[in-house]
C-alpha cells in the first residue's frame, strides 16, 4: 500500500504538516485521533477516563488493521509507536515520516491543552521523560525524519514532499 503516515510526539506538527502535504500531493488526509473519536462517539479524554489507556491503544491498533484506504496521508496519535504491531503495519503499508521537534517547543504548544489526558495528569518533567522514552521508536519506525526547528510549516511540507517523491522514485 501507498500511504504516508505522520508520526511524532504531541504537538510536533503532524496535523498541520499532514494537511499541507495533502494539498501539495493531492491526497486525502485522515487524522487517527479524529477517526477514533468519530467511530466511538467519545472524546479522547472520555475514552481514557471511561476505559483507560490500554483500551485506547487497542482502538489505535484496530484502526490501523481495519483502515481500507490507500493513497492517503494519515496523521497518527503521539503514542502509536508504543506497540510493535503498529510500527510493523505502518512500515509495511506506507512511508513513515517523523517530525522531530525540540521538547521545549512541544511543551509550549501542548501544556495548556485540556484535550490531552496524558499531559493533564503529568508534570513537565514526566512529559519530557515520555518524549525521551518514545524518541527511539519514532526514529526506528520512520523512513524519513525531519527536524522541524527553525523551519516554517511551508519549508517542512516542501521538504517532506521532496523526500516522499525521492523514496518513491518519482
Ligand atoms: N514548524 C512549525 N512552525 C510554526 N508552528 C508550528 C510548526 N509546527 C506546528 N506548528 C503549530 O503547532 C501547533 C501544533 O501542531 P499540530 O496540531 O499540527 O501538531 P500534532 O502533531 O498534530 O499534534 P497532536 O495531534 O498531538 O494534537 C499548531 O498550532 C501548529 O500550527
Ligand atoms: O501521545 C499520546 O499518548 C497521545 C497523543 C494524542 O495524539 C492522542 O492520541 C492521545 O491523547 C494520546
Ligand atoms: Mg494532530
Amino acid at each position: 500500500m501507498n500511504r504516508i503516515y505522520m508520526i511524532g510526539f504531541m504537538g510536533c506538527g503532524k496535523s498541520a504538516v499532514g494537511r499541507r502535504l495533502s494539498f501539495l500531493l493531492k491526497l486525502p488526509f485522515y487524522d487517527m485521533d479524529k477517526e477514533i473519536v468519530r467511530q466511538t462517539g467519545k472524546t479522547i479524554p472520555e475514552i481514557f477516563e471511561e476505559h483507560g489507556e490500554e483500551y485506547f491503544r487497542e482502538l489505535e491498533t484496530k484502526f490501523l488493521q481495519n483502515f481500507k484506504n490507500d493513497h492517503c496521508i494519515i496523521s497518527t496519535g503521539g503514542g502509536v509507536t508504543m506497540r510493535k504491531a503498529n510500527q510493523k503495519i505502518m512500515r509495511n503499508t506506507g512511508l513513515v515520516l517523523f517530525l522531530d521537534a525540540p521538547f521545549r517547543e512541544i511543551w509550549r504548544r501542548i501544556h495548556r491543552d485540556p484535550n490531552r489526558p496524558i499531559v493533564r495528569q503529568s508534570t513537565r518533567e514526566e512529559i519530557e521523560e515520555l518524549h525521551k522514552a518514545r524518541y527511539r521508536d519514532y526514529k526506528q519506525t520512520a523512513h524519513i525524519t525531519i527536524r522541524t526547528e527553525f523551519r516554517t510549516l511551508r519549508q517542512i511540507t516542501q521538504y517532506a514532499a521532496f523526500q516522499v517523491k525521492r523514496l518513491k522514485g518519482e
